[in-house]
C-alpha cells in the first residue's frame, strides 16, 4: 500500500508527476502561494504567507502521509521537476470520505493543469484508499474552480459556508462530490460477451463468470479493481467478461491465468451460485464458481491488490453491489 513517503510510488499525469513534497520545494511553494490571487482563493492558506510556514507544512505533509491521513502532493513538471503547484486529499475515515484541494502558481496558469492533476489524485484515491467518495469545494465567485470539478466527473450537491483564513472570515463555497460511478473514464464495458439486445429494447447482458478460490485455511480470494476501470478500488471474486465463442468456464480458466497466474481445470470450477443485476449501462449475468484446486502461485499479474478474506469478514470489503447476495450465500455455506 502507498502508505509512505518511502514508498509512495509518485502518481504520473501527461505532464507532471505527482510526488511528496521535499524540503528543498519551500522556497518555490513560498513564491508561489505567496500571492493574493492565489492565496484569496484557499480556505487554509493564510495571507501574507510567512516564509517558515513553508518548511513547517511540507515537514506535516510528508509526516500525514506516512500516517495516511492526507496526501497533500507537489506538482511537479516531469521534464525538469519545476515546481507549478500544490494538490491534495485529506481523509475523513469515519465517513469513508476526503476533501480534495488544489492551486497552481499564476505564471503556471492557463494550461488546464489542475483538471489533469485533480483528476489524477482523485482516481488514484477511489481506487487505492478505502474511500467511498471526495468532496470539494469552491468559492462563490470562483467559477474557474467549479468548472474544473465538473471536468473532472464532480456532481455539485449545494451551498455553503467556509472559514477562509486568508480572508479572516467565512465565506460562501459551492460544494462538490464525486463517487466512484461519477469518476469512471470508460464506463461502458467492452462488447465481447454481449448478448442479443432483448425484444423491446432494454439493457444489454455483460455475461462475466467469477470465482470463489478457497485456500486450504477455507479464506477466499478477493482482487481490487484497478485504477482506471469501472468501479475502481473496489473488491470483486476473480474473472472476467465472456469472450464471444466462449464458454463461462473457459473465460475463467483464461482470466485466472492472465490475472492470477495459476492453471485451473474446468474438472476443478464447481458452480455454486449467480448474480444478477442491473447496471446503469448494462444488466450483469456472472455465474460463481467455486475451486479448491489449481496448480501455480497466486500472483498479482496486473499489479492489483490481493487479499484473502475469511468468509465472516467479507463484509468488511467494499464490493460491487451485484455481488452482495453472493458474499451472503458464501458465508452461510462456507
Ligand atoms: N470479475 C468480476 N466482475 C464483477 C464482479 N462483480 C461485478 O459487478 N462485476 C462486474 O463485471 C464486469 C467485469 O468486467 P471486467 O472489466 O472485470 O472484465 P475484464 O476482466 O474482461 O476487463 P477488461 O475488459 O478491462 O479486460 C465489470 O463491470 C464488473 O464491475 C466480481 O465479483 N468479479
Amino acid at each position: 500500500m502507498p502508505d509512505s513517503t518511502l514508498t509512495f510510488a509518485p502518481l504520473e499525469t501527461e505532464r507532471f508527476l505527482l510526488r511528496p513534497l521535499r524540503t528543498t520545494d519551500a522556497a518555490e511553494l513560498h513564491r508561489l502561494v505567496n500571492d493574493w490571487e492565489v492565496a484569496k482563493t484557499l480556505a487554509r492558506v493564510p495571507f501574507p504567507y510567512p516564509r517558515d510556514l513553508a518548511d513547517d507544512w511540507i515537514a506535516s505533509t510528508v509526516e500525514r502521509i506516512d500516517e495516511g491521513e492526507a496526501y497533500h502532493l507537489a506538482i511537479a513538471r516531469r521534464e525538469d521537476d519545476v515546481l507549478v503547484g500544490c494538490v491534495g486529499l485529506t481523509r475523513d475515515r469515519e465517513g469513508r470520505s476526503a476533501e480534495l484541494g488544489y492551486w497552481v502558481g499564476r505564471r503556471h496558469w492557463g494550461q488546464g493543469i489542475a483538471p489533469e492533476v485533480a483528476g489524477r489524485l482523485a482516481r488514484w484515491a477511489l481506487a487505492n484508499l478505502d474511500l467511498d467518495r471526495i468532496v470539494a469545494s469552491a468559492l462563490l465567485d470562483n467559477a474557474r474552480s467549479a468548472a474544473v470539478l465538473k471536468r473532472i466527473g464532480f456532481r455539485e450537491t449545494g451551498t455553503g459556508a467556509q472559514d477562509f483564513l486568508s480572508r479572516g472570515k467565512a465565506m460562501p463555497v459551492r460544494r462538490f462530490e464525486a463517487g466512484r460511478a461519477d469518476m469512471v473514464i470508460d464506463a461502458a464495458p467492452a462488447a465481447p460477451a454481449a448478448l442479443a439486445l432483448p425484444e423491446g429494447g432494454g439493457k444489454r447482458i455483460l455475461l462475466v463468470a467469477a470465482v470463489g478460490l478457497i485456500d486450504p485455511d477455507g479464506r477466499v480470494l478477493l482482487a481490487r479493481r484497478p485504477e482506471g476501470k469501472p468501479l475502481a478500488g473496489l473488491w470483486e471474486f476473480p474473472g472476467g467478461k465472456v469472450h464471444a465463442g466462449e464458454t463461462p468456464e473457459a473465460a475463467l480458466i483464461r482470466e485466472l491465468k492472465e490475472e492470477l497466474g495459476i492453471d485451473v481445470t474446468e474438472a476443478c470450477l464447481a458452480p455454486f451460485a449467480f448474480a444478477s443485476h442491473g447496471y446503469e449501462a448494462f444488466h450483469l449475468l456472472m455465474p460463481l464458481f467455486l475451486c479448491r484446486r489449481w496448480e501455480g502461485v497466486v500472483t498479482a499479474m496486473e499489479g492489483q491488490a490481493l487479499a484473502w478474506v475469511r468468509p465472516q469478514k467479507l463484509a468488511d470489503y467494499a464490493m460491487p453491489p451485484a455481488d452482495r447476495p453472493l458474499v451472503a450465500l458464501l458465508r452461510d455455506f462456507l
